[in-house]
């Protein structure tokens, strides 16, 4: 495929999100596999409709995007006014938080940009929001490599793995967090084998992970979601691994949709499940996952495929685009301060204040 990176180190040459001369570059995700094309933006608004069409998806990869066209809109705003660019920029923000509204780290980025600028910021704050952009950047890149060292620690040496999604560079500011445990667990040998859902209806699994992981060279199965619950039970995996968009205070996570499915037939089986995900994921503000808001998406991704119906015309289609698995299913969560196992309100409230 032309311009695709194609080696054994894929992760660190794939940015999802980059900032480049000036403009906010986005890998368009709608494409993959079948092409890798970059879309390049000039103002928040169309980069809040990238976020909303998942041209860029993936709780980090969002946040990191939001961090940006904050950058962005404060370039417009001051120009428009260098005196009241301060409290113009605010319809921007706002606009900009809503643009998905499960994934927390569009809010976390959004909400800590927007506490950089009320604080004030003297003169052009072009470089200020920029610099603070690339920091919440490079974050995200040195917790994803943290947590895949904390995650692979848990996994046995020749083990098999199922993950849900895709968790990976393409997600994340950069190598992943499900998938990156997948990356540093594979080169400790603890991996032997990865299979991967489709992840239906939008088929991040199919399009996005299996690319990741074939361009890497890591062995990699691709099964139907409805498969899971069979490789299971043919004692295949001894883990499933998935990332997150939210983790409630009480450790209830919000991930794609399929992922309880596949958490309660985990626990069924005696596999362990893992949710790895940076701190910007966990919102002590919300207490369970009932308290989650869950984004519905167009009918026209269930009722059809690629573009072609495959329904009848008549049918209605239902498309929450996550669920919440119960903090009683999850084994471990993995963040980058470190490892929380059956996770509960008070644990979680001591790793977010350790260091
Ligand atoms: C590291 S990404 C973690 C989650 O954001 C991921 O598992 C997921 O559910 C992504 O959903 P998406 O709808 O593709 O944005």
């Amino acid at each position: 495929m032309a311009n695709a990176p194609s080696n054994a180190i894929l992760y660190d040459k794939i940015r999802a999100v980059e900032w480049e001369n000036g403009r906010l570059k986005l890998i368009d995700q709608r494409l993959l596999p079948g092409k890798f094309e970059h879309l390049y933006l000039d103002h928040l608004p169309e980069s809040a409709k990238a976020i909303t069409d998942m041209v860029v998806r993936g709780a980090p990869a969002i946040g990191v995007t939001a961090a940006y066209a904050v950058v962005l809109a404060a370039r417009d705003r001051y120009k428009e006014n260098p005196n009241g660019w301060h409290k113009a920029i605010q319809a921007d923000l706002d606009l900009l938080a809503e643009a998905r509204p499960t994934a927390v780290n569009l809010r976390w980025a959004v909400e800590h940009m927007r506490g950089l600028i009320n604080a004030g910021i003297p003169g052009n704050p072009l470089m200020r929001l920029l610099s603070e952009a690339q920091r919440i950047h490079a974050d995200d890149i040195a917790a994803n490599r943290r947590m895949g060292e904390l995650g692979a620690a848990l996994i046995e040496t020749g083990s098999g793995v199922l993950t849900h999604c895709n968790t990976g560079a393409l997600a994340t500011g950069g190598y992943g967090t499900a998938l990156g445990v997948v990356r540093a667990g594979y080169a400790a040998g603890r991996i032997k084998s990865v299979y991967a859902d489709e992840t239906r209806p939008w088929l991040q699994g199919a399009r996005l992970t299996a690319w990741e992981l074939v361009q890497e060279g890591i062995p990699a199965t691709l099964i139907a979601d409805s498969a899971a619950t069979y490789l299971m039970k043919q004692g295949k995996v001894a883990w499933v691994i998935v990332g997150a968009d939210r983790i409630a205070a009480n450790g209830d996570t919000a991930n794609k949709i399929g992922t309880y499915m596949t958490a309660v037939a985990a626990r069924h089986h005696g596999v362990k499940f893992m949710v790895v995900a940076p701190t910007s994921t966990v919102d002590m503000k919300t207490p369970d996952g009932a308290a989650i808001p869950i984004e519905t998406r167009a009918e026209a991704e269930v009722l059809g495929f690629g573009g072609t119906r495959t329904a009848p015309e008549g049918i209605q289609a239902w498309n929450p685009a996550f669920d919440i698995t119960p903090a009683e299913l999850i084994d471990a969560i993995v963040t980058e301060k470190g490892v929380v196992t059956k996770p509960t309100r008070d644990k979680l409230v001591a790793m977010m204040k350790s260091a």
